[in-house]
């Protein structure tokens, strides 16, 4: 067989094999889109974030009648962008629960546990204990929000993370709807329903 025809044989094996794995077609290898690349490279920033715990952008301020919150220092955030991670324990429900009666005999402690569904699966973030990272201490508002709350995952662990709901400016403070609407919530925490 001539080197040509061999070299032909091979280069098509090679290629059919790269499809094969990745299961794309030849175009997505070849051309991926600009939008594919934005996307990853964005993702992977995100994940390098909370992977090294990098707060980028924010300050702790102390407010008139929240105690301590976060603002933007000297950034802007656009919509959609990653803010901060809301970081803490990441725990099952039962043990949620166990926490949660611990905490009432506690006056100390405050309002930190966040639930969340991911993959089918109800978890919580308990972020009680002071961890040195801001997300914890970014307060709620139900009508006045700059930032959601969702889930990302990262080798197979779900993350939770604020991202921006509009673009935030310098000093605006980073704010999100906690969601709580229950009767029992709302009587306690006036503070909730706006
Ligand atoms: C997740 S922590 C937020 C950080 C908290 N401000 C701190 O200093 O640690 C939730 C607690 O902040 C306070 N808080 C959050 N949003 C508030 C609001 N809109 N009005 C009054 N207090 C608020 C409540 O005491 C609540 O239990």
């Amino acid at each position: 067989m001539s080197s040509a025809k061999k070299f032909r044989r091979n280069r098509k094996i090679l290629d059919y094999s790269i499809i094969e794995w990745e299961g794309l077609t030849e175009d997505s290898i070849l051309f991926p889109s600009e939008h594919d690349i934005l996307m990853k490279a964005k993702q992977y920033e995100i994940e390098n974030k909370i992977l090294n715990k990098r707060e980028e952008g924010l300050i702790i301020v102390e407010t008139e009648n929240k105690g301590r919150g976060v603002i933007a220092n000297y950034k802007t955030f656009c919509l959609g962008d990653f803010v901060v991670e809301y970081a803490g324990d990441l725990i099952d429900l039962k043990t949620a629960n166990q926490r949660e009666i611990q905490y009432c005999n506690d006056p100390v402690v405050g309002c930190y546990m966040f639930y969340f569904s991911h993959s089918g699966v109800r978890y919580c973030i308990d972020a009680s204990a002071e961890n040195g990272q801001m997300g914890r201490l970014v307060n709620h508002s139900r009508t006045n929000y700059n930032c959601k709350m969702k889930v990302t995952e990262i080798e197979g662990r779900p993350y939770l993370i604020l991202t921006a709901s509009r673009n935030i400016f310098n000093s605006e403070e980073i704010l999100y709807d906690y969601g709580d609407r229950s009767k029992e919530s709302l009587s306690f925490h006036s503070w909730l329903k706006s």
